[in-house]
């Protein structure tokens, strides 16, 4: 066998190397360790046999006699009962603390030192769970097994050579520890690994204490690559190396052999260790991975008012307005509708078309009998010359119109020496026009295209039996709400308290009809029992038919009044239509008038 061969040279060349320390030292001046040994294996003394697993390995021949190549024995012997201590030691790796101080004594003993003290580092850490127990366990009984075949194994082979010489047990003895310390490595990585699994399972049921494992487990694994590498790398090479030098080719082969095994199962290993803890990684990334975040539901409530902002109160209010003027607007179309509903009767249709009320053509009132070229208002007379326009047929109209009294207050009305003819409507209705054309004398009241020019109540004498009066009127107006107020008192307290007011011509705007303004007066009108007649004004400006249904639609409403008179004149101080049958109604009136 070249192996053993190339084992026994290494084993002899160290043998002469102890053996010249043993000679340069006494037996007091022994190694603490080795006196130790010694004192511990006193009961056997030199002549106790050394057994594995009951197979004597070496039985001293010399009887007692100490000579330096028997204390050498001896002293190899013990660093073999340190081995063979730890082949049959199931108990040493079991044993409690008291045990430990001689694997310590061991691991010092031992030359290379460092495999066997990885391997009482590996054993003496604790398993992380029951599994991890029993794991142990397992690789223990699997470590027995093996060490156990190792044993039969070097047991037959120290029976086969139980002739031979001391060197060549020593030999065995050696041979034996190489094996050893490989199967302690698989031993150690096995468990490492298995704790490792141990712990990423339990990684699944309690996250809290996976990270202390992890942890533990990557420091284990660290510790034990590091030194894996380092035997690798540094001890086992050297060792080599060592044995490389001393040994023959052979056995050099052998070695190469060995280590080649040892480094696969290593690397075997740490390939497990590394798919393990890439494995625990994984798993310790689920947990530390950061929670999603749930997405937060704000449930508003529509009626809750609190979380509306301002704005919202605006719109709210801006579309409150605007529903106003929708509301508005649709009862202004209704009313359009109901007053395209209007049928007039033909009496006034009659009155209409003989008049020529409403929007007519030039041509049409050419045909009619009007001037066309004469200024406004056209002579209610068809086919009239100028001397003839001068003629009214109503004598009372034929006198000069003079303008006597303004008042802007009750006070300083004039005294009712005549009666009294008013006019009143909304402002720019068209009064001041209608005296005018009245009277066929322009120029005497003044009139403008701007509400609020008449501001105060002028009185007019038509010669000496008939007084006109021009009110202010109310309403929308160029003027300070305060003194349009007092207008509309003014006015109010006029037509209700005047004692020579005779009648109120209202004045009503053909196109726009009574307005509650109107009706207002109207309704102190009622009160104070002052006869009023309505005037449609500014004819011309509408349909024949649409004047029509006006003065029909104020007839129905005004129905039930006792103070309205009756007929709705209708007028156009422009064209003068209607003006010749309001002069016949005054003129009725101032007749039968009495102060
Ligand atoms: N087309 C047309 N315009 C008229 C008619 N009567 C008056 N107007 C015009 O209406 C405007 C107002 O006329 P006014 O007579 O000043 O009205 P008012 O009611 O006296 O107005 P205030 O004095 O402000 O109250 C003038 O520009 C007239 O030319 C009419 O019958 N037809
Ligand atoms: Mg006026």
């Amino acid at each position: 066998m070249p192996e053993v061969e190339g084992l026994r040279y290494k084993i002899n060349k160290k043998v002469k190397l102890k053996v010249g320390k043993a000679k340069v030292c006494e037996d007091d001046s022994k190694p603490v360790n080795a006196r130790r040994k010694l004192s511990d294996g006193s009961n056997k003394g030199p002549s106790s046999k050394y057994k594995i697993d009951g197979t004597i390995l070496y039985e001293r021949e010399n009887g007692g006699k100490k000579n330096s190549r028997s204390l050498a024995e001896d002293k190899r012997n013990l660093n073999q009962e340190g081995y063979d201590g730890e082949v049959n030691g199931r108990k040493p790796f079991r044993q409690s603390s008291t045990d430990r101080k001689r694997k310590r004594i061991y691991a010092d003993q031992d030359d290379d030192g460092e495999g066997m003290q990885n391997n009482v580092n590996v054993q003496n850490k604790k398993p992380l769970s029951k599994e991890g127990k029993h794991s142990s366990r397992d690789d223990s009984r699997s470590r027995k097994a093996k060490s156990h075949d190792v044993q039969q194994l070097s047991a037959k082979f120290s029976s086969s050579r139980s002739r031979k010489s001391s060197k060549d047990e020593f030999i065995d003895g050696k041979s034996s520890k190489k094996a050893l310390l490989s199967l302690r490595l698989h031993g150690g990585m096995k468990e490492l690994s298995y704790d490792s699994k141990s712990s990423s399972h339990r990684l699944g049921i309690q996250k809290g204490s996976a990270e202390v494992s992890n942890e533990k487990i990557k420091s284990k694994v660290k510790t034990v690559e590091g030194k894996v590498y380092s035997k690798l790398d540094g001890s086992e090479d050297d060792s080599l190396k060592k044995h490389g030098k001393s040994m023959s080719e052979p056995t050099k082969h052998t070695g190469q052999k060995q280590h080649r095994h040892m480094a696969r199962s290593l690397e075997k290993t740490l390939r497990k260790m590394r798919r393990d803890k890439k494995a625990l990684d994984n798993d310790c990334a689920v947990p530390d991975a950061p929670p999603k975040k749930r997405k937060r539901v704000i449930r508003i409530d529509p009626h809750d008012i609190s979380n509306k902002r301002l704005d919202d109160g605006i719109s709210a209010n801006e579309s409150y307005v605007k529903k106003e003027e929708d509301i508005e607007k649709a009862v202004e179309i209704s009313k359009n509708a109901q007053f395209r509903a209007i049928q007039p009767s033909p009496s006034i249709l009659s009155f209409v078309e003989d008049n020529l009320l409403g929007r007519r053509r030039l041509i049409e009132l050419r045909r009619s009998g009007y001037n066309i070229n004469l200024s406004a208002p056209l002579d209610n007379i068809p086919f009239s010359t100028n001397p003839e326009r001068e003629r009214i047929e109503e004598t009372v109209f034929r006198n000069k119109l003079t303008f006597f009294a303004a008042a802007k207050v009750s006070s300083s009305f004039p005294p009712p020496d005549l009666p009294e003819i008013a006019f009143a409507g909304r402002s720019n209705v068209g009064k001041s026009s209608l005296l005018n054309a009245l009277t066929r004398q322009w120029g005497v009241v003044r009139t403008s295209d701007k509400p609020g020019l008449t501001q105060t109540i002028n009185f007019f004498k038509l010669g000496s039996k008939l007084c006109l009066v021009d009110l202010p009127g109310y309403g929308f107006a160029y003027a300070k709400e305060e003194v349009k107020e007092a207008w509309e008192e003014l006015v109010k307290e006029y037509v209700s308290t005047r004692i020579g007011l005779k009648r109120v011509c209202l004045l009503i705007d053909t196109k726009w009809g009574m307005k509650p303004r109107d009706h207002e007066l109207i309704n102190l009108m009622e009160r104070s029992q002052t006869k009023y007649q309505i005037v449609l004004t500014k004819t011309d400006v509408v349909f024949p038919i649409d004047v029509a249904r006006r003065a029909m639609q104020i007839e129905e409403s005004l129905k039930e009044n006792k103070s309205v008179v009756q007929p709705v004149m209708m007028v156009s101080s422009k064209t003068g239509a209607g003006i010749r049958g309001l002069r016949t109604v005054l003129s009725a009136m101032t007749r039968f008038a009495k102060l």
